[in-house]
Order: structure tokens, then C-alpha cells, then sequence
């Protein structure tokens, strides 16, 4: 028994007592799951049947990987047996054994949120309810969250305080609502998400003889992550689990991060009152992470009142401390967190796969594929498409192709109608048969309503509706001939209706969505900024359109694994391990989150997923913020989060001490992690003498057009000055570091730079604009 000898004493523990109760305890990375997996290939050992131990996951792709690890211990075929998944994955599957029971097809249709979504908005439209009122996505969310408390519509029925607090919120029909969602969805012998748990609940409780065979099927249960498991998930487990009592459950209170799915960190405080002889053991040893990580994830995660105490400790090598890195913009902390991992792919022949990069929102995602791509290292982007991929991102993209070139019919179709105006499918399919007719294209029908019209047999109201819409779309074109292609972009994304649509809908896949847009238009922003710094740049629209319609493609091309590195959420990040972790954004309002600071709870989660990113790394940390981002096309000052304050400096190294240290956190205390930053050497280097252009200096002629030696960068802010001049290294704040070749101009407001970057080639720059900084 070889995957024994592995294990310390408490995990030897865990992994050996079979039978009865059992909760692990325990801090980031001290083995936990790793015990789940030795248990069940202990179990199997020792003869159990793998078809009586189910094992719940929290992603698929965990129970991927645990059963591979548990086939290596005891073979294929009976890692193969095993019940093991995501809770909606294994108990979709017995749904469907059991269907009959509940009145389903056994062959269901199990909807995904937009299909969901679809079916509610039908109920609120046949039953006249007004959508702008009764907003589909927030209606959902309740319903969803009745269902995870087990809340039917009956029981919702006979519960006058749930219908009060619904008038309340001014909400009275969302009874009416439920009934007939529930009934639709039934109709159609679908089930959504929700219903996975909430129909597993009814057909255990419902059906005593079900019960019984399920219960003496999974005779070991075994369920990681259980701090973050819902009500209805935990009810479903008890019911299982109370015939024969085998119940393992892991997880870490600090580590719970989806209470706004409804988690409940509860389940697992209250393990113990459900099973009073339940073990616990608690792990205490890191093996994941360097010390210094270790620690400091314990000094920030202590100022959390709300969790049981543990000790974290580790046995690994010291290790570097953190690396925090202060940097201009989005655009250079992206670069930044680019050049690092090329540097250590290179330096420390670290494959990309060691590295991740996390984030507080998936907006962040576009800075980072974009300098990751500038120098041609594979990423993939988990949990959600890579930036332009994205719905709301090509919505809006599609616009902008349409103003470029009004025939492009996919660009038309898709926002003919969206944000929705009335120009339904029926008539886009009238519009489509009657210009194949014709022989021309939709666009020419478009454009020459007033003749086509007798022919099209459209009501007027729909033809008023066509005419506006394209008499939209001329009047941006028309603007694009004076104004840039930001503006532009803006006025689209508001005239459409586009913004406030997306304003409209408060969810966290709603709010996520608008940031994409925001994301899209600061993307664009630096686009133009870049463009006007170089001297053969061109910041039109069609540019910027086909720059993006590159990177999308160079994507599409990188869909199967392989050597990449992992961009994800920091959600998503949970239970993962990476050698080399940037955690990024670390900015108030960023993370934490300014939806989620305003009460201690949301601000103690807040922490708990800080604690969750930095406990991913195992050899390395970096971390990284900006002190200014776009924020829709302007400008913001960002401070640095409490997070960072909150951490001990001897855990940390500042690579590029700030310049000013006169950072105020939010406090408004003076934070203690800029007080006592060593300045920078380089900072007070006393200037070299160094000639240079002034403009009252005679200037070279237009004959003598030997290329200045020296020029002076001009501040944009006018704040101060510095001289170049050729060979120096300087820093640009989306091309990185490189190295100036050539200076040429004889106008000092018009002089021109080539610089020698280290992964992005040679380029020429407009001093005026360039932003240089010298290193
Ligand atoms: N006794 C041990 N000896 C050597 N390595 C170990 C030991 N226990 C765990 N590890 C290793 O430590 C790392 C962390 O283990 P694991 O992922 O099981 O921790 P965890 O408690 O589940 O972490 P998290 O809370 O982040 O989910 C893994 O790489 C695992 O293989
Ligand atoms: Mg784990």
C-alpha cells in the first residue's frame, strides 16, 4: 500500500478511518483533496465496490483528475465504476434513471440559463406582464434562489412572509410568475440547473423506496469543497448519507467564496451538530506553497472575524517573497505580467502551463490576452471565452463592422434587432427573401426603403422601424467622417440602446457583461493612443476592427490543451495549484470589489478569495496594480487595495518602488506598506550632464538631417521633463523595454524615435506623444 507512505499523520488518519462521520478541516493546500482521493482508492483496497461510493466534486474537471489519480492506485476498471462528479452532473444522471417518478421524460432536456431565460420571458410576455418592471434576469434569480431553499412554488404559495417581502420589492406577480415558469418548464419535460437539486430533493423525499435504493447504493460519500456547498445540495447529502452514516466531508471556512450562489458556510460549521460522533481532523502542513507564501496568506486571512482558527504552516523552502509590482496603466501592468513570464519561461525554463494569471472580474482578461499575444505566447482563457469571443464584445463589434462596411449581412443580422426594436424574425426573413428576389442585397433594400416598400408587403409601423434603424447607422457613418473612432464607438453603444440594455440588468453575469463593453471601448481608447505615437500609425476604425479580427482568429486557433497559460477568475481558481501565480488588479474598487466592500460579510469574502489566489501559487507570487485605468475613455486614479495593506512588508519585495511614496490607502491612514519602501536608487541618481535640444537652440537644418543625439521627453502632464538620447533604455508603457536607436526631426515638438523593444520589434515613435520613461 504505496499511496500510504505518502500521507503525514493526520491525512493517514483521515485516509484510513472508513467508517462513520469524518470532516477535514483544514487550510489551503494541506492536502485535503488529496486525502478524498487516497480515501476512495483505500476504500477500493479494502473492498468496497466503487459502486457504492459516490464522490461530489466541485468542477468536472476535479473529479477528472481524482479519478485518474485513483485509477493509477487501483486500476482502470474500477476507477471507472466509481459515482463521481458535480453534484448536478451525478444527480442529473440519476434524474434521469428515476424520471418516471417525478413525471419527466427519462430523456429530459436539462436548460442552461439562456434557455431558461428564453422560457421566462415567454411566461411574462403571455401573461402581460411588463418586462421592465418584472426584469427577466432578476426574476430568475429568485427564482433560483427559492429553489436552492427548497422553497416550491406551493410552499412559496402558503408562505405569506416570502409574498410580502416580494410586494415589498414591488413584486407581487412573482407568485403568478413561478407557477407558470415551473409549469412551462415541465411542459417541455425541461429541468433548468436548479431544478437538478431541487428535483433530487423531491424525489428523495417524496419517495421513500427511491430513498432506500440510493442510500444503500452510495454507501461512502465523499464531498470536497463542502464549504461551499447550498441548502439544497447539503439537504440532498444528508439524505443519502443518513442510513449508513460513511460521510466524508473536506473543505476550508476560509475558502468559501460562493455565497452569492447561495453557499453556505453554515453546512460546514454545523457538521458536528448533525453528527455529533463525527472525527474531525485538521491538517496543518502546506505542501503546495514556499513559506513566505504561506504566511503571508495567514497574516491577511486573520483579520477575517468570522472563521475558525487553524494553523498553516510550511515545511517547504522559504522561497521569494511576493513581488509587487506598481505599475502606469492596465496597459503596462498587462505588459509587465507578459515580459515576466517570457523572462522566467527563458531564464527558468518554466513551462507556460506553470503559469497563471488571476483576476477579481473577466473584463480584466483583455488587457492581459493582448500583451499576451504581442509576444506570441499561448494562453487560454478558463470558464468563459477569450475577450472578443465574447457576446456583448462582438454586439457591439458588429456595429462597428456594419458602419466599415454596410454589406457585411452577418454584422446586419446580428443587431438588426438587438438591443431589440421591434424588427422581429419574420420580418428579417421577409427582408431576406425579397432581396434575393430582387437580386440585390438587404442592405440595398435598406437603403432604398421608399422604393421597395409597396414591394415588401411589411406594415407601415414595421417599415417606420426599418427606416429609423438604418437612418441610425448613416448618421454614424456620417460622424465617422469627423469624429475618431472612440466617439464614434460610444455614440453607438449609447444611441443603440446597447448600454442601457446591459445597465438594465443587475445580475453578476449582467454587471460582468457592461464591463466587457466598458473593457472594449478602453481597448479601443489605447488602440487610437498607440496608433497616434507611431509614425506610420492609423488610428481609424477599420484598423482597430481588423487588429481585433486578428487576435480573435490567432485564438480560435489555440483551442486544445497544451503548453498555455491560465487565465481565469480567481472563482475559478479554486482547488487549482500553479508554480507561478500573478495575481493582478489589485485596486480598490477592483478587488475588492466596490459591489461587494459595503458590508463586513461581503468584505470578509472579499478576503476569503484573496486568500484563495494566493494560496494557488506554489513556488512564486506576483502581485500587481495600476495607479490609473480608462474607466469609459477616462482616465481614473486607482489606490492600491487594503489587501496589500493588510499584508506584512516582510513577506513582500517592491520591484519598482513607487517613485511617490505618498500613497493614502482607504483609510485614509498613511499605508504601511509605502511608508517604509526603500526609495529608489534610480530615482535619485543625480542627472548626467547631458546636452539637449532646447527650443531656443539653434536646430539642425533641413540639409544637415543627421539624426539628433539627444531629445527631450515632455512630460504629458508637463509635471517634468527628461532627456534621452541614443542607446538609452527606456520603457513604453504597452511595447515594454527597449532600446533607443535613432533620434530624427528637426521640429522638437515633432521628433521622431526609433526604438529597439525587446519583444516587440522596432518601431517608430512620435517622441511627443511616445511616453517614454528611461530606465
Ligand atoms: N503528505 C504529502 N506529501 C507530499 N505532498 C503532499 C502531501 N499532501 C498533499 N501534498 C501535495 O500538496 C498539494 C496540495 O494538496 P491538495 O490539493 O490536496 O490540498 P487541498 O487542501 O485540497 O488544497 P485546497 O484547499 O487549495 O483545495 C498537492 O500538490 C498535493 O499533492
Ligand atoms: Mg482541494
Amino acid at each position: 500500500m504505496d499511496y500510504l507512505k505518502g500521507l503525514n499523520e493526520a491525512q493517514y488518519e483521515a485516509v484510513t478511518t472508513l467508517e462513520g462521520p469524518l470532516m477535514v478541516l483544514a487550510g489551503a493546500g494541506s492536502g485535503k483533496t488529496r486525502v478524498l482521493t487516497m480515501r476512495i482508492a483505500h476504500l477500493i483496497t479494502n473492498l468496497v465496490d466503487p459502486f457504492h461510493i459516490l464522490a461530489l466534486t466541485f468542477t468536472n474537471k476535479a473529479a477528472k483528475e481524482m479519478k485518474e489519480r485513483i485509477a493509477k492506485v487501483v486500476g482502470q476498471s474500477e476507477a471507472r465504476s466509481l459515482w463521481m462528479g458535480t453534484f448536478h452532473s451525478v444527480f442529473a444522471r440519476i434524474l434521469r434513471s428515476e424520471a418516471h417518478y417525478l413525471g419527466y421524460p427519462s430523456n429530459f432536456t436539462i436548460y442552461d440559463s439562456q434557455d431558461s431565460l428564453n422560457v421566462l420571458k415567454k411566461v411574462l410576455k403571455d401573461s402581460n406582464i411588463d418586462a421592465d418592471l418584472y426584469k427577466p434576469k432578476k426574476v430568475m434569480a429568485r427564482i433560483s434562489n427559492y429553489k436552492n431553499n427548497l422553497i416550491t412554488v406551493k410552499a412559496y404559495l402558503a408562505n405569506p412572509e416570502l409574498i410580502e417581502n416580494d410586494e415589498r420589492a414591488n413584486m407581487k406577480h412573482m407568485g403568478l410568475i413561478y407557477q407558470k415558469y415551473v409549469d412551462a418548464c415541465y411542459r417541455n419535460g425541461a429541468m433548468d440547473f436548479d431544478d437538478l437539486l431541487l428535483r433530487t430533493n423531491e424525489l428523495l423525499t417524496r419517495f421513500p423506496e427511491v430513498l432506500a435504493k440510493y442510500q444503500d447504493r452510495f454507501r461512502y460519500i465523499l464531498v470536497d469543497e463542502y464549504q461551499d456547498t447550498n441548502h439544497s445540495q447539503y439537504l440532498i447529502v444528508k439524505a443519502l448519507a443518513s442510513k449508513f452514516e460513511n460521510i466524508c466531508v473536506v473543505g476550508d471556512d476560509a475558502q468559501s467564496i460562493y455565497s452569492f450562489r447561495g453557499a453556505n458556510i453554515h453546512n460546514i460549521l454545523n457538521f458536528k451538530k448533525d453528527y455529533p460522533d463525527a472525527v474531525t481532523v485538521s491538517l496543518e502542513q502546506n505542501y503546495r506553497s514556499t513559506q513566505n507564501i504561506v504566511n503571508a496568506a495567514n497574516v491577511v486571512i486573520s483579520k477575517n472575524v468570522q472563521q475558525f482558527k487553524k494553523n498553516v504552516f510550511s515545511d517547504n523552502e522559504e522561497g521569494d517573497k511576493i513581488k509587487v509590482y506598481r505599475s502606469l496603466s492596465d496597459a503596462d501592468e498587462a505588459n509587465f505580467v507578459a515580459s515576466n513570464i517570457w523572462e522566467l519561461h527563458n531564464t527558468q525554463q518554466r513551462k507556460f502551463t506553470d503559469f497563471a494569471i488571476l483576476y477579481r472580474t473577466n473584463s480584466q482578461t483583455r488587457a492581459f490576452e493582448d500583451s499576451l499575444r504581442r509576444k506570441n505566447i499561448p494562453y487560454r482563457v478558463y470558464g468563459g471565452l477569450s475577450f472578443y469571443q465574447r457576446k456583448e464584445v462582438k454586439d457591439l463589434v458588429a456595429y462597428l463592422r456594419l458602419l466599415i462596411n454596410e454589406n457585411d449581412g452577418e454584422a446586419l443580422s446580428r443587431i438588426i434587432n438587438y438591443p431589440a426594436r421591434g424588427i422581429g424574425e419574420t420580418t428579417q426573413n421577409k427582408l431576406i427573401v425579397f432581396a434575393d428576389s430582387q437580386n440585390v442585397s438587404i442592405t440595398t433594400v435598406l437603403g432604398n426603403l421608399g422604393m421597395y416598400a409597396p414591394l415588401l408587403g411589411l406594415n407601415n409601423g414595421i417599415l417606420t422601424k426599418l427606416a429609423d434603424f438604418w437612418a441610425m447607422i448613416k448618421a454614424f457613418q456620417v460622424m465617422l467622417k469627423t469624429e475618431n473612432a472612440y466617439t464614434v464607438a460610444m455614440e453607438v453603444a449609447k444611441r443603440t440602446g446597447l448600454i442601457k440594455f446591459l445597465k438594465d440588468d443587475q445580475t453578476p453575469e449582467g454587471i460582468s457583461r457592461l464591463e466587457n463593453v466598458q473593457e472594449l471601448m478602453n481597448s479601443m481608447q489605447g488602440f487610437i493612443e498607440e496608433q497616434q505615437q507611431l509614425e506610420d500609425g492609423d488610428p481609424s476604425l477599420s484598423n482597430f476592427l481588423e487588429n481585433i479580427a486578428l487576435s480573435a482568429d490567432t485564438q480560435n486557433d489555440k483551442k486544445e490543451e497544451g503548453d498555455q497559460v491560465s487565465l481565469m477568475t480567481i472563482h475559478l481558481s479554486k482547488g487549482l495549484e500553479f508554480p507561478v501565480v500573478h495575481l493582478v488588479g489589485l485596486e480598490e474598487n477592483l478587488f475588492p470589489s466596490f459591489m461587494s466592500s459595503s458590508t463586513r460579510e461581503e468584505l470578509e469574502e472579499e478576503r476569503r478569495l484573496f486568500y484563495v489566489a494566493l494560496t494557488r501559487a506554489e513556488k512564486q507570487a506576483f502581485f500587481s496594480y495600476a495607479v490609473s485605468r480608462f474607466q469609459w475613455g477616462k482616465i481614473t486614479d486607482a489606490e492600491p487595495s487594503r489587501f496589500l495593506s493588510e499584508m506584512d512588508t516582510a513577506h513582500l519585495e517592491f520591484i519598482n518602488p513607487a517613485i511617490e511614496s505618498r500613497f493614502v490607502n482607504h483609510s485614509g491612514l498613511k499605508s504601511s506598506i509605502f511608508d517604509d519602501e526603500p526609495a529608489s536608487p534610480r530615482f535619485f541618481k543625480k542627472k548626467e550632464e547631458k546636452k539637449t535640444i532646447q527650443r531656443n537652440e539653434p536646430l539642425p537644418t533641413a540639409q544637415n538631417l543627421k539624426p539628433v543625439a539627444t531629445a527631450r521627453i515632455i512630460n504629458p502632464s508637463g509635471a517634468s521633463s527628461e532627456d534621452i538620447e541614443v542607446g538609452d533604455q527606456v520603457r513604453h508603457d504597452r511595447f515594454g523595454v527597449g532600446e533607443v536607436l535613432f533620434l530624427d526631426g528637426t521640429d522638437p515638438q515633432n521628433i521622431k524615435a526609433k526604438v529597439k523593444f525587446q519583444h516587440e520589434g522596432e518601431k517608430n515613435l512620435i517622441l511627443k506623444f511616445a511616453k517614454l520613461t528611461k530606465i
